[in-house]
């Protein structure tokens, strides 16, 4: 019988995200919160009797070639035979794809993290999770975060993580329809880069009743964002109304904390039909690390 593994690709929030600076390679640099929910993709590994490694479900926009699932094995297929001489058995990867592509959700990163871990395990491919987060950072900047699976306090380009403990809350979520770019966000003219250094204890202090639900910071990118995707700011201001709502990542994502399950369902009921609303569980750890 072939291996089968079936594994879950959560999102994640950025709580706060700071824009300091700009390296000589134009990336930028950033101070971030990421917080993962329990809302997820889910990933369907079946080993095959050959060295190929194939994507079996189509993913709208993104062809086989570019997916980053595809790509991640790929690293991690060529790091195992570098190290043990032997080639590891090809792989189908069907993909439920939940999460919105160009959300801020980190839905791709996250696809390429999952794939790491579960084929590092079924491949026995002995990487250590240090090993792993340094194949993904050059495949995409969140991706070393998913694979620490912990709420994490940011830096560099979020590539240099520590713990910290979040908000214990739900969140709503809305999806504003729109699809934004990262790239179309970091390049605008318009973005501030020169935020003031934050210290990590100036978030733990203010998290550190984790009943707290109004945010650290902000989020640098929301200006720009909501200026070039108008129901991005739409949606930050409907959603204000109950709380300090606001963007994660470079969008399109808005969400807002809340106490209890039952505060975001009053809310939830209200979400305008234009939008997709849904709410989620701030999650401790990576359900596939715990
Ligand atoms: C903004 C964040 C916050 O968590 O997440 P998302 O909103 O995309 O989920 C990340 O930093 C997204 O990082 P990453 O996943 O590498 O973004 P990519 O889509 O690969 O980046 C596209 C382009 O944005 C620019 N970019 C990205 C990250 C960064 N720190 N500085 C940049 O200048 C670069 O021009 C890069 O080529
Ligand atoms: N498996 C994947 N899932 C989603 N997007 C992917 C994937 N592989 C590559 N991409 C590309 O990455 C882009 C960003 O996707 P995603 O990570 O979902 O959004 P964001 O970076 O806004 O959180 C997509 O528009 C797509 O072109």
């Amino acid at each position: 019988m072939r291996q089968l593994l079936d594994c879950p690709a959560p999102a994640k929030l950025n709580l706060f995200l700071h824009v300091t600076g700009r390296r000589a390679d134009g990336y930028h640099l950033l101070q971030t919160a990421f917080q993962l929910i329990d809302r997820s993709d889910l990933l369907h590994f079946t080993l095959r009797d050959d060295d190929a490694i194939c994507r079996v479900t189509d993913v709208p926009g993104v062809p086989e070639e570019s997916d980053l699932i595809v790509r991640a094995a790929r690293l991690l297929q060529a790091e195992v035979i570098r190290r043990t001489g032997r080639t590891p058995p090809g792989v189908d990867i069907a993909i439920d794809k939940i999460l919105p592509m160009g959300g801020g959700l980190g839905g791709g990163s996250s696809d390429a993290a999952t794939t790491l871990m579960a084929l590092n395990t079924l491949w026995q491919g002995g990487l250590s999770q240090q090993e792993l987060m340094d194949m993904g950072l050059p495949l995409g900047a969140d991706i070393p975060f998913f694979l620490f699976g912990r709420t994490a306090f940011a830096e560099g380009v979020g590539e240099a993580l520590h713990e910290v403990d979040g908000p214990d809350c739900w969140y709503l979520v809305i999806e504003p329809g729109v699809s934004v770019p990262t790239a179309k966000i970091f390049s605008s003219e318009h973005l501030t880069r020169d935020t003031p250094l934050v210290i990590m204890a100036d978030f733990s202090r203010h998290y550190a009743k984790r009943s707290q639900l109004g945010g650290f910071g902000k989020n640098d990118l929301q200006q720009v964002a909501s200026r070039l995707f108008p129901p991005v700011a739409e949606a930050v201001e409907w959603l204000g109304a109950y709380g300090d709502a606001r963007m994660t990542g470079s969008g399109a994502c808005v969400f807002c904390a809340f106490d209890s399950e039952e505060q975001v369902d009053a809310v939830l009921a209200k979400v305008p039909a234009a939008w997709n609303g849904w709410k989620a569980k701030a999650l401790e750890r990576h359900p596939m690390l715990s």
